[in-house]
This record gives structure tokens, sequence and C-alpha cells, in this order.
């Protein structure tokens, strides 16, 4: 069985033949999101991007054709696999011309579906010997997506808890672009003062205020054909939300004081820790700009979801840091190593780069332990010393169980098959953990999952 399955959006509206889809991806070990029709269909992709769509041509409401040409830049990263009768071949092929990546003909042989659709899932997929940002399969289903994103020049959002690697992905995104060469620019949007936030990024003529002794090229400027990175967009002040809005729009921009309209070459990618569908909602962001960066979509995972990058990315930072040192450091001991992957990383990379950097600073031995990494806490009980077996079983349970969870999107069957459980088993050991699923906002019981 693969190891991971991924999330599948399915648009079908023919009851039966939906029914029968969504339960054979499930029995797979696939999250199914089933959307009866185009609009359905649209909404559950603002909501949040499929790892795979799978989509009727001819529904009840528009056609499977409409729906990816209209979100065709935001499924730049995602497989597309249409199902057609006979007689929609034309229009599939039409659609492969655009930029879809297979169509099936009906009546479906489930074999053949399911061969496909897990092909393209694992195209998705970098190689593990490829990988740059970490060996995990959501992180090399981010550096997949970044990867195919490199070529296009829309605008792309990062998404993720702070500390995951945003930044590190926009770099990586620039890398690998076209324009690597060329400048990349970081402009973290809460660090600046207000005041201050409009001179820096659109420059400012000479005297265009006091203080303003000379002229001043300012961050989209700078930027030239290369990339212009916005962190913590969501803290743009809203005067600065407009003038960005007018910069992705019109793709020109005057320094403050002057009059001459410079044009603005670079790529935009924005990037927040903040959820701005609910700032949106609440007044703080604005609903357009938001439309214009959000063009494609990448989740940064956090690191509790993806415990394989924890130890890779640990020695990662071990070498850096041993670089540096005076002292020989060789490694970390192996109850360092399990405390690491108990550990629920709330700070996500950044966090484990600092206790990485602490402790080799700190250590006294050639060996990193525990206490030279947690030496603020206890971390989880899993590989400390002192942790009765009963808990360090609990805390191992509970994390292999979230972990089956997450990553089937809380598709109890397919988790507890994953797990080698039944399902009624998984149920009892989630209530008895205590565990939630995450609620994301609007989700609507249509859209619902097993
Ligand atoms: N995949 C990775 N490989 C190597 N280093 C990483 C990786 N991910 C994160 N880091 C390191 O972790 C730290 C935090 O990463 P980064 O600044 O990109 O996070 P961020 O999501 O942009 O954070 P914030 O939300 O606070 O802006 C940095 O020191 C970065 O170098």
């Amino acid at each position: 069985m693969p190891s991971d399955r991924g999330r599948i959006l399915l648009v079908e509206d023919d009851p039966v033949m939906g029914g029968s889809l969504a339960q054979r991806l499930r029995l797979k070990g696939y999250g199914v999101d089933w959307a009866h029709g185009a609009a359905e269909a649209a909404a559950a992709l603002a909501r949040r991007l499929p790892d795979l769509l799978l989509s009727d041509l001819r529904l009840p409401d528009g056609s499977g054709e409409e729906l990816f040409l209209a979100h065709r830049e935001r499924l730049a990263g995602t497989p597309v696999l249409m199902m057609t009768a006979y007689a929609g071949i034309d229009q599939a092929i039409r659609l492969l011309k655009a930029g879809a990546d297979d169509f099936l003909v009906k009546p479906l042989e489930t074999a053949d579906l399911l061969g496909r659709v897990e092909a393209l899932l694992a195209r998705r997929l970098v190689a593990p010997e490829d990988a740059v940002l970490g060996p995990s399969v959501p992180i090399r289903r981010v550096e997949a997506m970044l990867r195919r994103a490199a070529t296009s020049d829309s605008p792309l959002l990062l998404l993720g808890e702070t500390g995951t690697g945003k930044e590190v992905a926009a770099r990586l995104l620039h890398a690998l672009s076209p324009r690597a060469r060329l400048p990349f620019i970081a402009v973290n949007c809460a660090a600046i003062p207000a005041d201050l936030l409009e001179s820096e990024v659109f420059g400012h003529e000479r005297g265009a205020f006091t203080g303003a002794a000379a002229r001043r090229e300012g961050y989209a400027e700078r930027a030239a054909g290369g990339t212009l990175f916005l962190d913590e967009v969501a803290e743009l002040p809203p005067p600065l939300q407009a003038k960005l809005l007018r910069l992705l729009e019109a793709r020109e921009f005057s320094r403050v004081g002057g009059t001459a309209t410079l044009p603005y070459r670079a790529r935009t990618v924005a990037a927040t820790n903040a959820d701005l569908d609910a700032r949106v909602h609440d007044g703080r962001f604005r609903a357009d700009l938001l439309y214009r960066l959000d063009v494609i979509r990448v989740e940064i995972p956090p690191m509790r979801v993806r415990p394989e990058d924890v130890v890779h990315l640990a020695r990662h930072f071990l070498d850096n840091a041993a670089g540096r040192a005076t002292r020989t450091v060789r490694g970390f001991d192996a109850q360092a190593v399990s405390a690491m992957e108990a550990h629920a990383w709330p700070g996500n990379a950044r966090e484990l780069r600092n206790r990485v950097d602490r402790a080799v600073a700190l250590a006294d031995g050639p060996w990193i332990g525990v206490a030279d990494l947690f030496p603020d806490h206890r971390p989880d009980p899993t590989g400390t010393a002192d942790a009765t077996l009963a808990e360090v079983l609990v805390a191992a349970e509970r994390r292999a169980v979230a972990n089956a969870l997450e990553a089937t999107g809380w598709d109890v069957g397919a988790a507890a098959s994953r797990l080698g459980v039944g399902r009624s088993t998984l149920f009892e050991k989630v209530r008895r953990l205590g565990l939630a699923r995450p609620i994301e906002p609007g989700t609507s019981p249509a859209s619902g999952t097993a």
C-alpha cells in the first residue's frame, strides 16, 4: 500500500456513480471530498486545494472544462483527471492541451482509474534523493508544487505556522525559477514601522519628506525582474494594501514624492501565518488583494505532521552549527533523537534550529543529549530517561494515531487500515487519547469525509 495517499476532490453529479467512486477511493485510503456540481466544486477548491481533482466533464450547472479553466492557475501544482463519456473525447483532448493531466472514458474500469490516480499522485512527490526541503511525504509534496510553480510568473501565497520554512520555500522557488540570477528581495511587512513601509517598498525621491536627503530605490524597484517576497503580508496596514493592489494590478508604481511611473517586473510571493480568509471576513484584509495574491497557494505543514523531517533537519542544523563551533560535536545520542521525535515543535523548524544551535554551543561532550536540547522543560515523555514505560507507550500510540489521521485527512477507515486496526478500535483510541479533528472554516456537510 502507498505510504501516503492524499486527498481527492471528486466532482460527479450522478449519485450512484459518485457514491461508488467515493467508496472505492476511500477504501484505497484516499481522503475524498465529493462535490455534486461545478459550483460546489468551485467552493471546495476555494477552501482547500486537493492533491488531485477528479472531475466529470458534464455537470448539471456547468462543465468540468469551465471548472478547470477557471481555476487553472491555482491548480498549477495539482494533477487533474477528467472523466468523460465517449462523446466528450474531443473536449477532453482540448483539456489535455490546456494543462489537464489525463482523462478516462466512461464506463470506467476501476483498476484503470485507481492506477491512474496513484500514478498521478506519485508524480506529485519529489523523489527522496532529489528532495531539498526534507524527506517526509508532506514536504516532498510541497517541494513538487514549488518545482511546478517555479516556471510560472503568477503570484504565489505561502501559508503555514510560524517557523515552518515559508521563507526557505520562497527562496527555493526563486532558485528554481528562470529568475534565479536576479535579486530575491525579502520584506518583513510586520517589522517595518507603518510610516516607513511605503517608502521602503516603493522608494522615495529626494526631499519627499523630512529626512529624505537623497533618492532611494525601494524593494519593488530593487527586486527588478527577480522575486519580491512579502513576509507577514497579513500585517500590511490598509493604505499599503491599496498600494500593493495597484502594484499587482497595474504592474507599475511611483516612488514616494515622485511623478514618474516605473514598471514592476518582479514575481510576487507573499507569506503569512495568519488566517487571511478570516481577516478578509472581519474586514482587516482586502478581499481584492487576497484574490490577487492567492493565485497559487502552497501550505507548508507544521513539523508535528512530518516527524520524518525532524531528525533530518536536526542533523542539517547540527552540521552547520558544528562547522562554526570550536569543539568537535559528533551527533545526537539515541535519547536525544527519541526526545526530538516525541516533541511537538510548536515553533517548528525555527525552534529546532535554535535548540540545536544552543545545544552545540553549550554541550560539554561530543554527543548532544536530551538535557542539551531541552534544558528548559521536559519534552513529551517518550525518550526521557525518567518517563515510565506506560507514559512512553501512550505517547508513542498518540503520535502514531495522530499521524495516521492527519495523513489521511481524518478518514478514519483509511487511518485504521494504515495502522492495521479496525475502525471501532481506532474510534475508541481517538476518544481515549483525546484527539480532535481540526475544524476547517467553511467546511460544509456536503463535502463530507468518511
Ligand atoms: N526545509 C528546511 N531546510 C533547512 N532549514 C529550514 C527548513 N525549513 C526551515 N528552516 C530553517 O528554520 C528557520 C525558520 O524558517 P523560515 O524563516 O523560512 O520560516 P517562516 O515560516 O518563514 O517563519 P515566519 O512565519 O516566522 O516568518 C530558518 O532558520 C530556516 O533556515
